[in-house]
């Protein structure tokens, strides 16, 4: 998994790069620049207008350079915004990049700047090089690039926004932000969202060993890590192996979440699944899902499963002496979601019971209830990691990055998902993708990872054609798709 540095380690690790793959800096700019067009080309953007590109001094700036040579070339108008005073003040490769510009591109002053309306801005003012807080003309810039009404495109961050810490002051708000070989911590915080706008990473062939002296606790899962998680399983395997999960929860009202629960596990591939919900919906269940049992009263001899999901719709009244009951009896790592997360917050006392390595999955509001309120996310990040490392627990923070709290400190931050899974249920979906790979023998890692990542791509293969439209049972229908595009059987 590709690690998430500072920006301050930024330049360390570019210096790092440049001395291992003996590449020069002009080159390794290059390189991220024709990652930008080929990103920017793939999107199909218009090609009618103009495209304005705003740029610093400094690399961030170099990067805006390089672009507006290359789309050049490719026939685009392209039109530079000096964010500068002098030549004199520009980065080495800012000013190798400025000195290449072709004369068809006409370069403006920003004082002089009229926008091409509704055409496309690219911001390349400020990356990773900001220090402190923004002077005076540099907020004047970024509150002139905000008036613009088309599209915004930031590189690697969006200007003025600090790679590391939470905003205190303006920034560029863009519709895309593209960042290079990894997300800056910033561009996954809630409160950057109008910010950041669609977060897009590219590859820009930074050497591996590069950042390996280089410390960090956060990573980013990307589809490329997904597949070697996975068991492979063979011609001999049956049913059984699949694993046998049970779904504990559902409540007169809220049968739906549970239903949800166990067709995942099932699309997920698991081979058995029982669901255990009070005597009086037990119909729901069999009705509506016939390929899994149902089982009620007492939650019948643990050790027969695999693995155990608990809490989605279960409601919390009189479920205290059950929970702790099962608890008591199931050794294994389990999941806990939904009224199982509430149930632990209400009673502190049955936290040591939860078997290590089991895997909880609380939203924001699940999360303030079980671990406690925080000022912002980056501390709520921090306190996350705490739990997960004091309690040997895998913490699954639900949200538009999903970060993952392993109990060694690492936290994982999903790459897969969009906006149009902040739908109800699922969650649901979630619970029961989790439950399904713990049962199939899965590490509890592993299961957590493959999880959180197989939902986030089924949700975006969904709303390929659904949009806002989309639904949980639209998710789970593309759960099968997720093992095509990932080849795994
Ligand atoms: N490995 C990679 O990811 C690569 C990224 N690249 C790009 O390089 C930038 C980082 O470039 P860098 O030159 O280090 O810094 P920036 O361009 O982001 O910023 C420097 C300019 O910002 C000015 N600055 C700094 N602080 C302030 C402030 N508080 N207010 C206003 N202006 C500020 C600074 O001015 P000075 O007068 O202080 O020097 C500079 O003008 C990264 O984000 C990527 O886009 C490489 O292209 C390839 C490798
Ligand atoms: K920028």
């Amino acid at each position: 998994m590709q690690k998430i540095l500072s920006g301050v380690q930024v330049k360390e690790l570019d210096s790092q790069h440049l001395k291992l793959s003996g590449q020069s800096s002009h080159e390794l700019m290059e390189t991220a620049s024709k990652a930008f067009v080929k990103w920017f080309l793939d999107q199909g953007f218009s090609s009618d207008l103009p495209i304005q590109i705003a740029c610093g001094a400094g690399n961030n700036g170099g990067d805006g350079l390089a672009i507006g040579r290359l789309l050049s070339a490719l026939s685009y108008e392209v039109i530079i915004f000096k964010c500068f005073d002098s030549k004199d003040s520009l980065s080495e490769d800012a000013l190798l990049n400025f000195n290449k510009l072709p004369e068809s591109i006409q370069i403006v002053d920003f004082e002089n700047l009229r926008f091409v309306e509704k055409g496309i801005l690219i911001d390349a003012f400020l990356g990773v090089g900001l220090k402190g807080e923004l002077r005076p003309d540099a907020i004047k810039i970024i509150q002139k690039l905000n008036d613009y009404q088309g599209t915004v495109i930031s590189i690697d961050v969006p200007s003025g926004l600090p790679s590391d810490i939470v905003l205190k002051g303006e920034a560029v708000k863009a519709d895309f932000t593209v960042s290079f070989a990894f997300p800056k911590l910033s561009l996954i915080l809630p409160e950057h969202a109008e910010y950041v706008g669609e977060l897009v990473v590219l590859k820009i062939g930074l050497v591996e060993e590069a950042f390996m002296d280089l410390d960090s606790t956060f990573y980013y899962l990307e589809t490329l890590d997904v597949p070697p998680l996975h068991t492979v399983f063979n011609r001999f395997s049956y049913k059984g192996d699949m694993g046998k999960v049970l779904l504990v929860g559902g409540s007169p009202g809220k049968m739906g979440a549970l239903i949800l629960c166990a067709k995942s596990a099932l699309r997920t591939g698991s081979g058995l699944v029982t669901c255990h919900m009070e005597d009086s919906e037990r119909v729901i269940v069999q009705t509506a899902v016939p390929e899994a049992m149902a089982s009620w009263g007492l939650i019948p001899n643990p050790e027969f499963y695999d693995a155990v999901g608990i809490g989605p719709g279960w409601g919390t009244e009189n479920r205290a002496r059950l929970f702790r009951q099962f608890l008591q009896d199931f050794k294994k790592p389990i999941v806990i979601d939904a009224d199982g997360l509430n149930l632990l917050s209400r009673n502190p006392d049955l936290l040591p019971l939860v078997p290590k390595n089991s895997i909880l999955t609380p939203h924001i509001g699940e999360f303030t209830r079980l671990v406690g309120s925080a000022e912002n996310h980056l501390e709520r990040l921090k306190m996350a990691k705490g739990f997960a490392v004091e309690n040997e627990l895998i913490l699954v923070l639900k949200g538009a990055n999903t970060v993952i709290s392993l109990p060694d400190g690492r936290q994982v931050i999903n790459s897969s998902g969009n906006k149009y899974m902040a739908t109800g249920g699922s969650g649901d979906v979630l619970t029961g993708m989790l439950t399904s790979y713990l049962g199939m023998g899965y590490f509890p890692e592993n299961a957590a990872l493959c999880g959180v990542f197989h939902h986030g791509l089924a949700g975006e293969i969904a709303s390929k054609s659904k949009r806002r439209s989309m639904i949980a049972s639209d998710i789970i229908a593309a759960i099968p798709e997720t093992y095509i595009q990932l080849n795994i059987s």
